[in-house]
């Protein structure tokens, strides 16, 4: 065992009012069924590719990784769900600071803001940087506009530009771009969501030049996926989360938190936001997904989790070895322990406050976190996004909401002279200037 999910706290009868009982289960113990089946059938219709590409050979970006040794710095340029699910891996597995040395610099370029841009571009070596230009629809606005600048400036310094640049795209301005000089090119299959993309080339490609294991990383997810394939829910991880977050969903639960108590899973949770917000809010349905850092964000959302509206249902994530540990001298109740004792400490008073309050909570244990670990943890939460979609009866894997606000972003940028872009008037309508 090297993940472990309590669902006491969720489960037990001191929760009862406000968690959930066997009764809940069987209730809805047809749609359960149901649901399960949906996506095995989907996934044989080959509609759901995120749960066929963790059987792709891998071996194509072997090559890859080996010809990234010639470089000092990696930058990653994409938005949402294809670049999220690389940053959580990375930072998953080598931290948030990680300095060594020997390995490659890495930068993530994941927005339009010129300060973020330019403050990359002032530290690193162009010259000596792979980088990697990743969109599946090859169109979005900020994943183009930072590549483009990217390329301007290498056409500028080597003739060898080429050499430095790897897209990986579906289709559109990205790929046709690629076509055109030849760039380094993997595709992305077509039936693999953006958010749930990170075990293709998306994911792999740069993950494997930044020192990753990324065999390990896909042994963790096909484990999972055998997991994943029980019809029985008490076997089932993914379909236990999911439905326990659909009954807590019913029971008013409008807002599911995760709250790791280690910061190197500070991304994993921003890629767990995206993937629960896209997938699940649609329809006028809906569960917001929150993430909080323990043991810091005790101190800045605690009183609202524990005396607020009830309408939580948290998921705390804790880690049993840390890779490093630190001593804390003699004093008060501090005395001579550990940091990793007091953040186990502090999550669990934590989770035994909560509990107490009943706010229904559920702990996933890992043991260590390591490409092995993540894989496992980051297919569980696909597979539960999947059945959760199904339990909703919504389409978990479109965003057609999203594509409005981009439409209209286009229109401006059209209709305006370059640099002029104005505020529309009705934004202006009731303001105040100060
Ligand atoms: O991979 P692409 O096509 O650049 O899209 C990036 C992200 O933008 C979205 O379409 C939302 O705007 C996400 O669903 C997607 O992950």
């Amino acid at each position: 065992m090297n993940i472990e999910l309590n669902y006491t706290n969720i489960m037990d009868e001191i929760i009862y009012e406000e968690g959930i009982s066997l009764l809940d289960f069987v209730n809805i113990k047809e749609k359960i069924n149901t649901a399960y089946d949906k996506v095995m059938q989907k996934c044989k219709n080959d509609e759901l590719g995120f749960m066929k590409i963790i059987y792709d050979d891998i071996l194509i970006y072997y090559e890859l990784k080996e010809y990234s040794k010639d470089f000092d710095n990696i930058v990653v340029i994409g938005m949402g769900g294809s670049i999220l699910g690389t940053q959580a891996i990375y930072e998953g597995v080598k931290g948030i600071h990680y300095n060594d040395l020997n390995d490659k610099k890495v930068y993530f370029l994941d927005n339009s803001d010129p300060e973020k841009t330019f403050e990359i571009l002032n530290i690193i070596n162009l010259k000596k940087t792979l980088v990697f230009a990743i969109s599946k629809s090859g169109n979005t606005a900020e994943t183009l506009a930072n590549f483009l600048i990217i390329e301007e400036k290498l056409k500028g310094i080597t003739k060898d530009y080429k050499k430095n640049i790897v897209v990986v795209a579906n289709t559109g301005e990205l790929k046709n771009i690629a076509d055109r000089e030849g760039y380094k090119f993997y595709r992305m299959p077509e039936n693999v969501g953006g958010r749930f993309s990170v075990f293709s080339a998306v994911g792999l490609a740069p993950l494997c030049c930044m020192d990753i294991d990324i065999e390990a990383l896909i042994e963790g997810a096909k484990e999972m996926d055998k997991l994943c394939r029980n019809k029985d829910i008490f076997k089932n991880p993914a379909l236990m989360n999911a439905t326990i977050h659909y009954i807590a969903y019913n029971k008013g639960k409008t807002i599911s938190v995760l709250m790791p108590y280690i910061e190197r899973l500070h991304k994993f949770g921003l890629w767990y936001r995206q993937l629960w917000a896209e997938s699940i809010g649609k329809n006028g349905i809906g569960q917001t997904p929150v993430i909080s850092l323990g043991a810091k964000d005790q101190h800045s959302q605690l009183q609202l989790y524990m005396d607020g509206l009830k309408n939580i249902i948290i998921t705390f994530i804790t880690v049993h070895k840390f890779k490093y540990d630190l001593k804390i001298r003699s004093s008060n109740y501090l005395n001579n322990r550990t940091l990793s004792t007091l953040i186990h400490s502090e999550q669990k008073g934590t989770e035994i406050s909560l509990t107490n309050n009943k706010i229904p909570n559920i702990s996933i244990n890992i043991d260590e976190l390591n490409e092995y670990t993540i894989g496992k943890l980051i297919y569980l939460y696909e597979m539960q996004t999947a059945f959760m979609g199904e339990l909703l009866e919504i389409n978990a894997f479109n965003q057609p909401a999203v594509e409005g606000g981009k439409i209209i972003t286009r229109k401006l940028l059209e209709e305006c002279p370059v640099d002029e872009i104005k505020e529309s008037k009705p934004t202006k309508k009731y303001c105040i200037e100060i």
